[in-house]
């Protein structure tokens, strides 16, 4: 478990100093892909150097399953720093793919055989088996991602920070090298923090994420926590959006919004509803995405029938979050 405590971070300014963190506190659950997500200049990229124990915070402590990094030094602190990994997108242009993955190794003085045994397992999880004897100019952006990533993982950490690892990368690429970061940490039961500015990074991979805005944490939790909280600034950028006509849900005699999670949620909650209270039940707008392999859907229905309302309710307690009821649009239409 990583845990952060009130960090607060400021560099010298030219005329007031920069705030790049203020009193941020988040705890990393261990296994977890846990995204730190904000614009440019939020302090995304001060968190990870702060994590990664290679920049002091001004106040707050990180701490590795309980440890205050604060004090540790010497041994100790060398110790916790080859438990922590951090991405590093410069390749050893000389060396091949394979290479730069056994670079740690030789370091780290492992001998042949276990070396060669051990990059081609990293190599296996990267897809890279096949390029293992190219040169890093010969490979692609992604691919080159995904090599560094490789080296990162190749001595075994238990924690992988990785600072926005698919920046300027295709859609395409940015795929594969998110795939890499979830099999490492489900294959290798590694705890991945990566900080990025794309909610679809925390809407394809991440289990908990950190909204950072302006050094501050403005959001905080389980993805799928978040999604269904209505006031969540994450959901209404991950959800799909709503973009009814009133006068369409005006045709209803309520009309609502429900975020279904869950294949059973999605698949049956609606269907069943409609026979059970035996109205009319029309989804209106929003649609269906996937956070991570969860389907949610976000959708406006509209309700005709005089249990409308009980259904509305019988769908809520089924762990839907149902808002914005709209109190008869039918009259409101008419006024
Ligand atoms: N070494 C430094 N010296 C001075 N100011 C800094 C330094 N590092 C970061 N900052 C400032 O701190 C704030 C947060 O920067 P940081 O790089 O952590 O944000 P970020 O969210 O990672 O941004 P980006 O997504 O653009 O990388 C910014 O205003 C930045 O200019």
């Amino acid at each position: 478990m990583i845990t952060v405590e009130n960090l607060s971070k400021s560099f010298p300014g030219k005329t007031s100093p920069v705030v790049a963190l203020r009193d941020v506190s988040l705890d990393v659950s261990p296994g977890a892909l846990y995204g730190v997500v904000g614009p440019a200049g939020a302090g995304k990229s001060t968190l990870a150097r702060c994590v990664a124990l290679k920049e002091k915070p001004d106040r707050g402590v990180v701490r590795f399953d309980g440890l205050n990094t604060a004090g540790l030094d010497g041994k100790r602190l060398r110790e916790v720093r080859n438990q922590v990994a951090v991405l590093d997108m410069a390749l050893h242009a000389e060396r091949t793919a394979a290479g730069n993955v056994a670079a740690p190794l030789e370091q780290l003085g492992v001998d042949g055989p276990r070396r060669r045994a051990r990059v081609g397992q990293v190599l296996d999880l990267l897809g890279l088996t096949q390029r293992a004897g190219q040169l890093p100019a010969e490979l692609s952006k992604g691919q080159q991602r995904r090599i560094a990533i490789g080296r990162a993982l190749a001595a075994g950490p238990t924690v992988l920070l990785a600072d926005d690892p698919t920046g300027d990368l295709e859609p395409e690429e940015s795929g594969t090298v998110l795939t890499v970061l979830d099999r490492a940490r489900a294959e290798l039961g590694v705890t991945v923090l990566v900080t990025t500015k794309d909610d679809s990074v925390v809407r394809r991979v991440c289990d908990e994420v950190a909204v950072l805005d302006s050094g501050r944490v403005v959001e905080n939790g389980s993805v799928l926590d978040l999604v269904t909280d209505p006031t969540s600034r994450l959901a209404d950028a991950l959800l799909p959006s709503i973009d009814t006509p009133p006068a369409h849900a005006a045709r209803y005699d309520r009309a609502a919004d429900v975020v279904l999670v869950g294949f059973a949620a999605v698949g049956a909650l609606l269907p069943e509803a409609s026979i059970r209270f035996d109205i009319e039940l029309a989804t209106i707008g929003g649609g269906l995405t996937r956070i991570g392999d969860t389907p949610v859907a976000r959708f406006r229905i509209g309700a005709n029938g005089s249990q409308a309302d009980a259904a509305l309710a019988w769908i809520a307690d089924r762990g839907a979050h149902v808002t914005q009821a709209l109190d008869g649009p039918r009259r409101v239409a008419a006024a």
